[in-house]
């Protein structure tokens, strides 16, 4: 499949207001509601990257990827069809509330719903941040990266591998305790140059996401966004750190969905897939990155 990026997520709620607040406020990007309670967050020039939806519950609800095309798309569903695995095509009004031309729906084995997507709506209105963030780094790399739950560990890598097309960047088999059996989380890419798009980690989350990752263009606008987090009293969920595999110095803060969001600059980008070699890495960063804070 021809996955270019992932083109937006969306987070369901039962109290939109906190996800408006929380994204003008804290994460610095812009809002417009929604026809149904619910609110579109911008952090580019297109119309949204994050979308908020009414609901019973505080979750994270979908992943958008963005195909290349009509023609990727219709590839896409032939696949689907051919290896005989249960999907359904969005309606006009959910298109519409997306604001692309169609849309695949699976979910993968472990539940987490993906939206294959090609055709985004745009009126390229520049994004003019209500906390002076200059940019967020998106573009042909997408919003930035998601981290998705899978406790059946195999059966849904096979899935993301085989059927969506992702590949493997590099894998890391996380000890909790020294003792303790390894959790293994692998990092997966797309089509573009971000060293990971996609990763699965093996537990449940109750909230069906780990974390969703974006990034800015430099350190000041790390910071920045880690004083607005204390100062609206944002529940930290990892120190500030760098990430040993894709270099990224992040931290990470809890959302009004109940999942993370890590907020990071300087991510590698692998401009040729093909030099690009898989490992195993065996700590989580270089420095930092304490998520013992977020037990708290
Ligand atoms: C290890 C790693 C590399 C690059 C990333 O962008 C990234 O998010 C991670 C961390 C993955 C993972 C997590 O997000 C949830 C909490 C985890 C399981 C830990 O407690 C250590 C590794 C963490
Ligand atoms: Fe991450």
């Amino acid at each position: 499949m021809d996955i270019r990026a992932l083109g937006y997520f969306v987070a369901q709620t039962d109290a939109p207001q906190e996800w408006q607040h929380y994204a003008e406020q804290v994460l610095g990007m812009m809002t417009a509601p929604t026809d149904d309670g619910g609110f579109y967050i911008k952090m580019d020039e297109r119309p949204y990257r994050m979308l908020v939806i009414p609901g019973a519950d505080k979750r994270y609800f979908a992943s958008g990827w963005e195909l290349t095309g009509a023609k990727a798309y219709n590839n896409a569903k032939q696949t689907l069809l051919d290896k005989g695995i249960a999907f359904e095509e969005a309606n006009k009004a959910l298109c519409e509330q997306r604001r692309v031309q169609n849309i695949l729906i699976v979910n993968d084995p472990a539940g987490n719903r993906h939206e294959l997507y090609w055709g985004h709506v745009s009126d390229c209105q520049p994004f003019t941040s209500p906390q002076g963030v200059p940019a967020f780094i998106t573009g042909d790399m997408g919003l930035g990266h998601t981290v998705l739950p899978a406790p059946n560990f195999d059966e849904t890598f096979a899935f993301l591998t085989d059927v969506l097309g992702f590949e493997l960047s590099d894998l890391f088999n996380f000890k909790p305790a020294p003792e303790a059996d390894p959790i293994r989380i692998y990092f997966m890419h797309c089509g573009n140059a971000r060293h990971h798009s996609l990763a699965i980690c093996e537990f449940p989350v109750p909230s069906g996401c780990v974390h969703a990752m974006v990034e800015v263009e430099n350190m000041t606008e790390v910071g920045r966004a880690h004083d607005r987090q204390q100062q609206h009293q944002v529940q930290l969920s990892a120190t500030l750190g760098q990430h040993l595999n894709d270099k990224m110095t992040s931290f990470y803060m809890k959302t009004p969905s109940g999942f993370d969001l890590e907020y990071g600059f300087g991510g590698l980008q692998v401009e040729n897939w093909e030099e690009h070699c898989a490992f195993e890495f065996s700590r989580v960063s270089l420095w930092g990155h304490d998520f013992s804070v977020g037990e708290k």
